[in-house]
């Protein structure tokens, strides 16, 4: 047998591991230099569940930008660089509290890849994120469903020998929502088979994250996830805030609702005053540690 590869695993660094409802990240504190620390590479090894620590993704706490008082950049499990991570910045949050900064009544303004984000501290421990406008035009997406001014609204796509309709939405990272047919359950997806199928469709230049809805009721969705760079994960925020503006905008779902994912429930509203999505949920510290020599 083989001997195992040599690991890019960087040796000595300081880690903090954070999850939401199972969504889980490795934050590493990088406030010293304006770029990550670790190439894409080292972040896949440091997520590998084996051989690494284990992760959905790597978080970078970096020195504000454009006014922020702090920057957010990660990459996915799979090296990949998204513009936002939902679960990721209620983590980053709750340890920017730990690390005994305060944030203005409790607020952090991030700077990220996806415009400016402000996650909130409440007393009752959870986070509200106001997660920004989400953006609904194809060429914003960006998908090649619909011409780019136009948005994308229950069209079809043909994946894994079916057609689905979807809905395209933007969160700063892309997300393809479909909601299940009458009779049709979320135990039944083969999400390792449709998941890779609508992550790479080719009318998703940049891949998407693909989000599967059941409807409770107008005020209870349920959903699974494949995401982009990640693959099946417990809880997904950003596609918690696509799958409420999706089924608003199909007149499937009221302005606030509850998103149960399998790690758990988010609870998120679309202001109809600001267009802004606000998203609340938990984000809890596991361990922190060294990597080894
Ligand atoms: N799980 C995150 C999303 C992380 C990024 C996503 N995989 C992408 O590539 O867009 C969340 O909670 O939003």
């Amino acid at each position: 047998m083989s001997a195992p590869l040599p690991s890019p695993l960087p040796s000595r660094l300081s880690f903090h591991k954070y999850q939401g409802l199972g969504n889980d990240f490795i934050l590493v504190d990088n406030r010293q230099q304006p770029q990550p620390c670790l190439t894409p590479e080292q972040a896949i090894a440091l997520c590998d569940r084996r051989f690494g620590i284990g992760a959905d993704g790597v978080i970078f706490l970096l020195p504000g930008q454009a006014g922020a008082d702090f920057s957010m950049r990660l990459f996915n499990s799979d090296g990949s660089e998204p513009e936002m991570c939902g679960n990721g910045i209620r983590c980053l949050a709750q340890f920017l509290h730990r690390l005994g900064i305060p944030g203005r009544e409790g607020a952090y303004q991030i700077h990220t890849l996806a415009g400016r984000i402000v996650p909130q501290l409440r007393a009752d421990g959870q986070v509200t994120v106001d997660m920004g406008i989400p953006r609904l035009l194809a060429g914003q997406i960006p998908t090649t469903l619909a011409e780019a001014e136009q948005k994308v609204i229950q069209k079809p796509l043909s994946v894994a020998g079916r057609e689905w309709q979807v809905t395209g939405v933007s969160m700063g990272n892309p997300h393809c929502v479909t909601f299940l047919g009458a009779g049709e359950s979320l135990e039944d997806l083969d999400l390792p088979v449709v998941g890779p199928q609508f992550e790479h469709h080719p009318a998703f230049p940049e891949r998407t994250n693909t989000e599967f809805v059941q409807v409770l009721s107008p005020t209870c969705l349920r959903m699974r996830v494949w995401e982009r760079g990640a693959g099946a994960t417990l809880a997904c925020g950003t596609g918690a805030c696509a799958v409420l503006v999706a089924a608003v905008l199909e007149g499937r779902a009221e302005p606030e609702a509850t998103v149960e994912l399998p790690g758990g429930n988010l609870e998120i509203r679309w202001d109809p005053s600001t267009q802004h999505v606000f998203m609340t949920g938990p984000a809890l510290h596991v361990f922190s540690g060294t990597v080894a020599e």
